[in-house]
């Protein structure tokens, strides 16, 4: 163990994918089922301190879930030993300051135990207690319609999407960046349905996903010449995470990226965590502003080869062959 312990890190530092001494602050992390987790993962594998962000209604659980040791298998690192988080804030990731804060939320009892959740303070805490952040992650999103089509989706519900989860980033970038030094990532998470249709992906979140990835170029070029910070998003594939399951429709559709992409196999968290993880660190020194495909090679097709209509014997042929 020791001995493969030793070749890895050797190899990975061979690759400068040595992250020891860095510190990644990971936002939308509250299972070890999603991306955040995946890449969290890979960041801890290279050597880089976590520090994680968790929506303030479901913090709770997933400290809990932690301390009672929940999540140990799925913390197991290459060597043995168990992934650490050096701390976690409650967040939310719809505010910025204390007084975004309505009434009802600050009250409301998945609340009422928390302060300093805006984005703002969450920042000024880990400032305070880490000094410097070098790799910043968004993992998150939130629709309170996204089961309905964009055509029913209301203004409020429209807004909701694109502040928690387009906005949220650019506030992000806004409040950590003054403290990532030169050479600094940060990376966030979206999907195909920016630029191509998926029914069932409502509720203004293909819009809003469309924002951060035209978001992660501006913000590219504006923190690239601003703190020296690298700005990438990763356009992931179908995963039947908590909030992917929220929408209803990802069996169906982890099932037509099986049957109908270039690599018809099962696509890993681990794997979204990898490229992340590369992304993040200086391997990656010279790209920025790009958004890179993780779908087994989904987004490269026009056509559904699983469709009917493509099917030798379809209903037309047939007719036509009577
Ligand atoms: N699962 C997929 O199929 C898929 C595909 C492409 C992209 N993505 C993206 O990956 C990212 C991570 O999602 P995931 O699917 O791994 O699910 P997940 O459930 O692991 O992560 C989503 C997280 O967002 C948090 N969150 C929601 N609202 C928040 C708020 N206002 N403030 C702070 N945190 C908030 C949730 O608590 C949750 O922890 C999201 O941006 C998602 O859109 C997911």
């Amino acid at each position: 163990m020791i001995l493969f312990s030793f070749f890895k890190n050797e190899v990975l530092t061979m690759l400068g994918m040595d992250l020891k001494g860095k510190k990644a602050f990971v936002a939308g992390i509250g299972d070890d089922q999603g991306y955040g987790w995946a890449i969290a993962k890979a960041l801890a594998e290279a050597g880089a301190e976590i520090i994680v962000g968790t929506w303030a209604p479901i913090y709770k659980i997933f400290t809990t879930s932690w301390e009672t040791g929940k999540f140990d298998e799925s913390r197991q690192l290459s060597d043995g030993s168990l992934m650490t988080i050096a701390k976690v804030y409650p967040m939310d990731a719809s505010f910025d300051t204390p007084d975004d804060v309505p009434e009802e939320i600050r009250e409301n009892k998945r609340y009422k135990a928390y302060s300093g959740y805006t984005l703002s303070e969450v920042a000024a805490a880990v400032e305070k207690d880490f000094g410097q952040i070098d790799i910043l992650v968004h993992s998150l999103a939130n629709a309170p319609e996204v089961k309905k089509p964009l055509l029913e989706t209301s203004r409020a519900g429209y807004l909701a999407a694109m502040s928690s989860s387009a906005y949220s980033f650019v506030s992000l970038v806004k409040f950590f960046g003054p403290f990532m030094p030169p050479g600094s990532s940060a990376l966030n998470l979206t999907y195909l349905a920016s630029e191509r249709a998926v029914p069932g992906y409502g509720g203004g979140m293909s819009s809003a996903k469309a924002a951060l990835e035209s978001d992660t170029r501006t913000l590219a070029w504006e923190v690239g010449r601003k703190w020296g910070i690298r700005i990438n998003a990763i356009s992931a594939g179908a995963l039947g995470s908590r909030a992917a399951r929220a929408i209803g429709f990802i069996g169906k559709m982890i099932e037509y990226a099986h049957q109908n992409a270039p690599l018809s196999k099962e696509l890993k968290a681990e794997e979204v965590g990898k490229t992340g993880c590369f992304l993040l660190s200086p391997l990656a020194s010279a790209i920025t502003g790009v958004t890179l495909y993780v779908d087994n090679g989904l987004h490269a097709m026009g056509v559904a080869v699983d469709s009917p209509s493509l099917k030798e014997d379809s209903k037309e042929e047939a007719l036509q062959n009577a």
